[in-house]
């Protein structure tokens, strides 16, 4: 488990006051995976250099399993450094050395004897899928199996943290679900938590079980992903089930209203009961259904003709279990916000 409590980074550009972390509290329990995602600029890289105490917070703290990080100094620092396994776009592994050796490499600095290190090695390559490549060497691999070797070396000091920074921005959209897929069957692995950093709405409806939104420095929405998408005007949900104009909508006429069903709500008629109920035919003008960590969730935009009262048409869909608000009260409507 990590914890991050009031973390601040603040950077001095002459006279001007950066703060680049504004205040970051997160809690990543073992066993889960949590994505955080935010525009360029948010804080992201800054996060990541904090946690990983490559560069040394303002004030705050940082804890795995109870160990205080932010506190610890040269050999004590050192050695909780290797509580986090890290993960980056682009494997960065040493070309003269075979899969095997790369993944040996942490084993190699902190002094594990050899049979040991082959032992886990061989564990390691195992567990990624590549348990016949440990005498290649990175330039006959692909993409995806550079990163897998990334994730075993990552993994070689047994952290209780996997900290992944973009982990598939590199890769082709089948390479990207298979490395995903092999991140999410790592939660749990003796109680590992992992952090996702990333730009990639797919990734967070992948394998997030939790979402935070860091935005100046500050999180500004954080949640299970479940309950975040819930939020019809939450700038999470907007962009996790955000819906494309797929009309022009300035020439529907009538009013635009936006409906969430969820569970077993997203399987009913809501829209054509509601229909029947306000005696007014509904539009349906864009919509998208996504399954999320095993709910349904339907977001729909309907248009309420001139002449029927949109409030009557709310009422009766919020009666069916429905969350349901005018289109122009949501905070970004077309759910384009780029958050990358
Ligand atoms: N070394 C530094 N000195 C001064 N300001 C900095 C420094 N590093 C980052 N910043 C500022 O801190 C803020 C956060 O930057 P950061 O690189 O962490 O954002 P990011 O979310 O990673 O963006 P991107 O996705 O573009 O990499 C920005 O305003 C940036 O200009």
């Amino acid at each position: 488990m990590i914890t991050v409590e009031d973390l601040y980074k603040v950077y001095h550009q002459g006279k001007r006051e950066v703060r680049a972390l504004d205040g970051v509290s997160l809690t990543v329990p073992s066993g889960s995976v949590h994505g955080i995602i935010g525009h360029s600029g948010a804080g992201k890289s800054t996060l990541v250099r904090c946690l990983t105490m490559l560069d040394r917070p303002t004030s705050g703290t940082i804890e795995i399993n109870g160990v205080n990080l932010t506190s610890a100094r040269s050999n004590a620092l050192r050695k909780a450094r290797r509580r986090i396994g890290l993960v980056f776009q682009q494997a960065n592994l040493f070309d003269s050395r075979t899969i095997a050796d790369n993944v040996g490499y942490p084993l190699e600095l902190i002094g594990v004897g050899r049979a040991e290190r082959l032992r886990k090695v061989d564990e390691l390559l195992g567990l990624v899928g590549l348990g016949d490549s440990g005498a290649a060497y990175p330039a006959q691999l692909s993409g995806g199996m550079r990163q897998r070797v990334g994730i075993a070396r990552a993994l070689a000091s047994d952290p209780d943290v996997l900290l992944c920074d973009e982990p598939t921005s590199a890769l082709d959209p089948r390479t990207t679900d298979e490395i995903l897929e092999l991140i999410s069957s790592l939660r749990g692995r003796d109680g590992l938590a992992v952090l996702v950093i990333t730009h990639e709405m797919h990734v967070v409806k992948s394998i997030c079980d939790s979402v935070s939104l860091l935005d100046g420095g500050r999180i500004v929405e954080s949640g299970r992903l479940t309950d975040v998408v819930r939020r019809l005007d939450g700038r999470l949900s907007q962009a996790l089930l955000g819906i494309p104009p797929h009309v022009d909508e300035s020439v529907v006429d009538g009013v635009l209203v936006d409906v969430l069903s969820t569970g077993e709500h997203a399987t009913r008629p809501v829209v054509a009961h509601t229909s029947s109920e306000v005696g007014a035919p509904l539009n349906i003008v864009g919509g998208s259904v996504e399954h999320l960590a095993g709910t349904t969730f339907s977001h729909l935009r309907i248009a309420v003709p001139s002449g029927t009262d949109p409030q009557r048409v709310i009422d009766s869909l919020l009666s069916q279990g429905a969350d349901a608000r005018l289109t122009s009260d949501l905070a970004d409507p077309t759910g384009t916000e780029d958050l990358a």
